[in-house]
């Protein structure tokens, strides 16, 4: 059976989350991490399939490489369409490659036109007279504003879609989106007419998503965050039942935390207050050569084998910014990855079976470390957090690939008791 849709996730968490969405929409979906070649196997008779890349913080040109090899690799499963998913926080500088990835993907598909919208309603993102909301807040007066890689000082998608690319941006606005399908249809069309590449388009519901999806089902190019797609996935006829869960294997349980958003500091403080035992990662030591996975090691041996474990390197924003004053932030990114993916290695060759990892940049560290390919995705544990399903060399591995700002403050405690 043939793909029906095809999507590029510019990171894994949220390759993990617009995965979620295509699954919640009815569609038997499967995860592809990193570029695909000609040895990947899809999981048997998907409908979508996310191929997750790390080009959210890479140089444009990398990342226009590597979403073509994927847009080609999802053409020839079938895909006519192919969905660029970014984040719904819009993480991209002035000099960011959102702009330059879409632009290649409409030359290679021969498109004039593309849609864009970053609303996640159920993360509270929303989008109103192109400006990005995070909950009751503008983008830049959110949070994500310290974000450790790129910080959004600006919340105008028009305008920093504008800044990425040489082709005009436009706007289809909140009233539009509510007038329907025929009405986003017609504006499209008005916006092409009038030279428009990019169009971003308002949204503040999963409604005014189902409409965006349905208008936009015959673009070969749309870009946008998990919740468009899953009003483009209902859009899509629906198929048949939906194919029995995997089991979670029996086994030890562990989260890694890379992620230094609000939100995984909660989750991380949640666990802590359970109780469970937690264990801080200090990355200026390892700079200096301190063996720490061998002490982190040490520590995991000597936990109650029936608890699961927290290691974490996250900081607040006061510790992270101390670290990358000395190490500089490349470097002090490459510490954290290297030290968490070495230690997913490390904890499944010692008997975790459930793994969850937060953070997206940390996620591409620990799949790539485990050398897991493809997943088909499961259940939700929370929006856009759904267990997926992997085999490893050491046996099969449900693994949670929680973004940064995703999950409630008790997702560690909860998902991993409820997966026992
Ligand atoms: N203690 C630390 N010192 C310096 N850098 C850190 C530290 N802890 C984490 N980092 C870096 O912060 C970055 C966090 O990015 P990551 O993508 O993992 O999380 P996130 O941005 O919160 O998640 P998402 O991309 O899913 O929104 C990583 O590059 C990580 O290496
Ligand atoms: O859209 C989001 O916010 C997430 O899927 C994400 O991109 C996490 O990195």
């Amino acid at each position: 059976m043939s793909l029906r849709i095809g999507c590029i996730a510019d990171d894994f968490t949220g390759g993990t989350d617009v995965a979620a969405a295509f699954r919640r929409a009815g569609l038997r979906t499967a995860l592809v991490f990193g570029a695909p070649d000609g040895t990947t196997a899809l999981p048997a008779d998907c409908d979508a399939a996310v191929i997750a890349l790390k080009s959210r913080s890479t140089p444009a040109d990398e990342a226009v490489a590597d979403s073509l090899t994927a847009q080609r690799w999802l053409w020839t499963k079938g895909a006519a369409q192919v969905y660029f998913k970014y984040c719904s926080t819009f993480d991209s500088t002035p000099q960011g490659n959102i702009g330059p990835v879409t632009d290649a993907l409409l030359d290679a598909a021969g498109a004039g036109v593309t849609l864009h919208c970053p609303a996640s309603p159920p993360n509270g993102r929303t989008v109103y007279q192109g400006h990005l909301f995070v909950q009751d807040q503008l983008l830049s007066d959110s949070p994500l504003r310290h974000h450790p890689l790129n910080p959004m000082t600006d919340s105008a998608l028009v305008r920093l879609l504008a800044a990425q690319t040489r082709h005009r941006v436009g706007l289809i606005d909140w009233a539009t989106v509510r007038r329907g399908v025929e009405a986003v249809r017609a504006a499209v069309v008005r916006h092409q007419q009038a030279g428009v590449r990019h169009i971003v388009a308002d949204a503040l519901t999963d409604d005014d998503l189902a409409v965006l999806g349905a208008a936009t089902l015959e673009l070969p190019v749309v870009a946008g965050a998990a919740g468009l797609a899953e009003g483009l996935g209902h859009a899509y006829p629906a198929t048949g039942p939906a194919a029995a869960e995997p089991k979670p294997p029996e086994g030890r349980a562990a989260v890694l935390a890379g992620s230094c958003s609000a939100r995984t500091l909660e989750q991380i403080a949640q666990f802590y207050a359970a109780g469970l035992p937690s264990l801080h990662l200090d990355v200026l030591a390892a700079a200096t050569g301190r063996d720490v996975t061998g002490e982190a090691l040490a520590w995991y041996a000597q936990q109650d084998p029936d608890l699961p474990v927290l290691v974490y390197a996250s900081a607040s924003p006061e510790e992270l910014a101390a670290v990358q004053a000395q190490l500089g932030v490349a470097e002090a990114a490459a510490q954290v990855e290297e030290l968490l993916g070495t230690l997913a290695s490390h904890l499944v060759e010692r008997g975790v079976r459930r793994l969850l990892v937060a953070g997206g940049e940390t996620s591409g560290a620990v799949t790539t470390a485990l050398g897991v390919r493809a997943v088909l995705v499961g259940e939700e544990a929370d929006p856009g957090v759904p267990w997926t399903y992997a085999s490893t060399a050491n046996g099969d591995l449900a693994l949670m690939l929680k973004s940064g700002n995703f999950g409630a403050p008790d997702l560690f405690t909860r998902a991993l008791s409820e997966a026992k």
